[in-house]
């Protein structure tokens, strides 16, 4: 089965409502008929509603950063998966290192949250990934299979056809330093073959995984060269539109 390469745009805490949906609007008349891709972009919160109005009727889906694992309720701050799709979204990028390291989230919560995206009928990208501390201490894929096995936990092989994953060298992510296409090739297969463990070979052969960390329009075509780099998962570069345009053109 072929995998459709999905091209994720992470904002981070960019963009006002105006400058988002500038952003959109650039974006809609260059890849708004693009087929043959999955596009996706994730604005601040604030944003998704504006921008939702925007490419609504386009290819580009809307991607919120993140999520609270509960419905409605006393979650003074919070929201969940209800909401996002309310405001339009498609994706919920869940477990961003960024999360994982400043609010220090953990695979049990992000696993709550995954859980929550998808019984909310949204799409969850789950990421992973290893810091170089951890990459020099020859820890890496035992980092990876604890944020795979439990992050996924209890997942049923169904709900796993919704799961994008996307690895993200901690190293890699707006530092300029991109890994390898060696480099993550070894880490998609590995990712590829702890999925055929925990689940099985059509599980392991349909989920997409991304790489993030540094894509740039100048190494996006080996990236994606690589038998098991189904996709990326792009920050800086996306805030570009002609960088993200040429990362979602890529050969
Ligand atoms: O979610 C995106 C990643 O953190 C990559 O960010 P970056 O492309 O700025 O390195």
């Amino acid at each position: 089965m072929m995998r459709k390469p999905l091209i994720a745009g992470n904002w981070k805490l960019n963009k006002t409502i105006n400058e988002s949906q500038q952003l959109s609007r650039q974006l809609l008349e260059s890849l708004g008929t693009v087929s043959n891709r999955e596009i996706v972009i994730a604005p601040v919160f604030t944003a998704l509603n504006a921008v939702s109005e925007i490419i609504k009727s386009s290819s580009i889906l809307l991607a919120a950063q993140n999520c609270y694992p509960a419905t409605t309720g006393a979650f003074t701050g919070e929201l969940s998966p209800l909401f996002l799709q309310d405001a339009g979204c498609q994706y919920v990028i869940i477990g961003h290192s960024e999360r994982r390291q400043l609010l220090h989230e953990t695979n049990a919560f992000i696993n709550q949250k995954l859980i929550g995206v998808i019984q909310a009928g949204l799409k969850p990208i789950l990421c992973i990934g290893e810091t170089l501390q951890q990459r020099e201490d020859g820890q890496m894929l035992e980092i990876l299979g604890q944020q795979i096995k439990e992050g996924l936990v209890d997942l049923t092989t169904d709900q796993m056809a919704t799961v994008v994953i996307a690895y993200e060298p901690i190293w890699a992510i707006g530092t300029g330093k991109t890994a390898s296409s060696e480099q993550a090739q070894e880490a998609h297969a590995y990712i590829r073959s702890l999925l055929q463990e925990i689940f099985n070979s059509s599980v392991a052969e349909q989920t997409r995984i991304l790489y993030g960390g540094s894509v740039k329009p100048d190494n996006i075509d080996t990236l994606m060269a690589q038998t098991d780099i189904d996709g990326a998962l792009v920050g800086g570069a996306s805030l570009k539109a002609e960088d993200f345009v040429r990362i979602v053109r890529f050969l």
